[in-house]
């Protein structure tokens, strides 16, 4: 004989269903008590002068963390207080093997070149490896462009730790605060190569365009 069915149904508050249903593989992979907060993030006014302005549409449109997790982004929100004995950020570095760390304190007096780093910083680029960025003081702002090729802006301040995938057109400029102290992480021996747009032809940003197109054949499938 075969199992009884007792024909039990289990209702699902439709939009917890959705919820579940759009959980990415990385809010999976994201466990432990880390915040999952939203970091915040909008689309840009291009048009704008001062990139150390917020330069928000004339309607501001946020932008959430699942949609920055479309594009291949991942966020925390740590204590940048106890970073050096920090366990979620043990954790994190455990499991993605970031072995390497050092601090990139962002003023004038602690790095050559700083009016040229900050321009490289702030032309779009993109690298063949991941960009791990945890700001442990101060803020400023990480552009990266979405699939439509619209920048969104996203605010880093103390405790946010973000990581662009290799192959996405990024820049990153100070906020008119002026000043960020942040710890760059690697899996291995560290390249901070920038490679400047145009790079359609990079195996790395082919590789990368190939997970947007992925995701939006499995959006179209699943409904
Ligand atoms: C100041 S760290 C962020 C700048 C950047 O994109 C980079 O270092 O590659
Ligand atoms: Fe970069
Ligand atoms: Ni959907």
């Amino acid at each position: 004989m075969g199992a009884r069915y007792y024909g039990i149904i289990i209702r699902v508050p439709w939009n917890f269903a959705v919820e579940i249903s759009h959980l990415s593989s990385s809010e999976l992979e994201r466990s432990g008590k880390a915040k999952t907060m939203a970091i915040e993030a909008w689309f840009m006014d291009e048009g704008k002068e001062d990139p150390r302005l917020p330069n928000h549409l004339n309607h501001k449109e946020y932008v959430s963390q699942e949609k920055l997790e479309e594009i291949g982004l991942l966020c925390w929100q740590l204590n940048a207080k106890d970073y050096e004995k920090d366990e979620e950020l043990k954790k994190i570095r455990e499991t993605r093997d970031y072995n390497y760390m050092d601090l990139l304190d962002l003023c004038p007096e602690k790095v050559d070149n700083y009016e040229e780093k900050l321009r490289n910083f702030y032309t779009e680029h993109i690298h063949a490896d991941e960009e791990i960025r945890y700001c442990l003081e101060g803020s400023g702002y990480f552009d990266v462009r979405d699939q439509d090729d619209r920048w969104i802006r996203i605010r880093v301040k103390s405790g946010d730790l973000i990581i662009l995938p290799g192959g996405i057109y990024h820049r990153f400029t100070l906020d008119t605060s002026n000043y960020v102290k942040l710890m760059r992480l690697f899996k291995g021996e560290p390249v901070w190569t920038s490679y400047n747009r145009p790079q359609e032809d990079h195996p790395v940003r082919k590789e990368y365009m190939k997970t947007l197109t992925g995701k939006g054949e499995m959006a179209i499938k699943a409904h």
